[in-house]
């Protein structure tokens, strides 16, 4: 069992994660619970951001926040200086919510609506990423709206496509996002953009694809950029004033993926773009990233109930948890695999192989096959490590589970963040039916 950032095994062979007894969290708050390790969050931020001021480059890290949002880690990525990555009004309410700095917010999303855009540029927040032709028209619209400016970036696909998996793959050329580098689009939308007097274009964006475990396609992407530069200085005098390459970072699920650190990834890709920049002769842009699953995904842990299981003779045992696809869907979505302990007897010897199942009405509702363990009881916890990214954020309410809480937990001390939702919210919204049937 592979133990990230502070967690480890306390005298009492329970998990103990930023100082604090998983299964006394268990206790307080109930299972399921998503407990995050918030000094490896901070680690990663800083090691991010660091290496950039190291290396003397002009650069902003911004949280993806799809990741996992809430309003306490926007507040901890303010505390550490990130700047914030949003898709979706909802994720711009949470930043304001959170009191984030609106000039350091920036807006993604290949279908942003009117609505959505007007709030962001309402708010000043620091850029939009713009994805389409359609988006330029509305921008157009409200700038002249709201009497101002729009600071953007314009969203390129380079046409590198990353070593991962299909689904979460958007760097290629068949891809829902962004101007295509090759076709063609890029100079369309540059032509439209700077001869507008909505926009402030402050450069490219590009991102191609997520759980990478190599700087390679990023150095890529990067030349695919600067190929073009020195053509768009010529043709329309113009020189970016920031280059974001997106994010992507990978991390450790399992012993098959072998993450590098987030100063390997930043060194080549600031290497890669000063030497660039020497070639084509252009002042050196700001560097931007984006890293989501990077800073938040090793760092939450996920602790369930053993309930019931089943034997099938020969073939296997299903070991099922008080959760699943409701507050994991990653597994069922990508086939992503993940490592588990019990979290109330962690150095027990694991006596054999079980498969985790999801409690959810649906066959593909399993959270782990084939998992070494040892044999468990009824109401054992287990700890599911690395559901930091893209767990709570894609929790749902299918066979209406509620989601989850969420806690932070950090120096032996700890904070709900987020509360469990109760079977009255989820009836909140529900009105009833106004009946046509006339009872005789
Ligand atoms: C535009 C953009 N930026 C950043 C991210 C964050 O990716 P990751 O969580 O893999 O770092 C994503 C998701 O893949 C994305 O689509
Ligand atoms: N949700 C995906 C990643 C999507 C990245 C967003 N562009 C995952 O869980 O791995």
């Amino acid at each position: 069992m592979f133990l990230h950032g502070s967690s480890k095994v306390n005298e009492r062979n329970h998990l103990e994660i930023g100082g604090v007894d998983a299964a006394e969290l268990a206790s307080k708050y109930g299972t399921p619970l998503y407990i995050y390790d918030v000094a490896l969050i901070r680690d990663r931020a800083r090691s991010f951001k660091n290496t950039f001021e190291k290396l003397g480059v002009k650069a902003q890290v911004a949280y993806a926040s799809k990741a996992f949002s809430s309003v306490a880690m926007f507040q901890l990525v303010e505390e550490e200086g990130l700047s914030l990555d949003v898709v979706s009004g909802g994720e711009l309410y949470t930043a304001v919510t959170a009191g984030f700095p609106a000039d350091r917010i920036h807006f993604h999303g290949n279908n942003k609506s009117k609505e959505e855009l007007e709030m962001a540029i309402k708010l000043k927040i620091g850029c939009i990423v713009v994805d389409n032709f359609h988006e330029i028209e509305l921008l157009k619209e409200l700038a002249a709206q709201e009497n101002t400016v729009v600071p953007i970036l314009l969203r390129v696909t380079p046409g590198v496509e990353a070593h991962t998996h299909d689904y979460i793959t958007t760097g290629q050329e068949d891809s829902k996002f962004g101007f295509d580098l090759q076709n063609g689009q890029v100079e369309r939308a540059m032509e439209n953009v700077l001869s507008s007097s909505a926009f402030n274009m402050l450069g490219y964006h590009c991102h191609i694809g997520s759980q990478i475990f190599d700087a390679t396609g990023f150095v890529l992407a990067a030349e695919k950029i600067f190929t073009k530069v020195s053509y768009w200085r010529d043709t329309f005098q113009y020189e970016p004033k920031v280059v974001n390459l997106g994010g992507g970072f990978g991390i450790r699920y399992t012993d098959e993926d072998e993450p590098l650190p987030a100063t390997y990834y930043v060194e080549k890709i600031v290497k890669s773009i000063k030497g660039l920049v020497a070639e084509s002769g252009i002042e050196m842009p700001e560097i931007w990233i984006e890293p989501g699953r990077s800073l938040v995904g090793d760092a939450g842990t996920t602790i369930y109930s053993i309930g019931s299981e089943k034997e099938v003779p020969n073939i296997r045992k299903y070991v099922s948890v008080d959760g699943g696809m409701s507050d994991n869907i990653r597994p069922a979505l990508y086939q992503a695999k993940y490592e588990a302990a019990l979290a109330n007897r962690m150095n027990d010897k694991n006596d054999e192989s079980v498969s985790i199942a999801g409690k959810c009405c649906e066959s593909g509702d399993m959270l782990i096959w084939d998992l070494p363990l040892p044999k468990a009881n009824p109401d054992d916890l287990l700890a599911v490590f690395c559901t930091g990214a893209y767990g709570y954020s894609m929790a749902n309410n299918y066979n209406r589970i509620p989601r989850p809480p969420v806690v932070f937990a950090e120096n032996g001390e700890e904070q709900l963040v987020i509360k469990r939702e109760t079977y009255q919210d989820l009836v909140a919204l529900d009105l009833p039916l106004k009946s046509k049937v006339t009872q005789s």
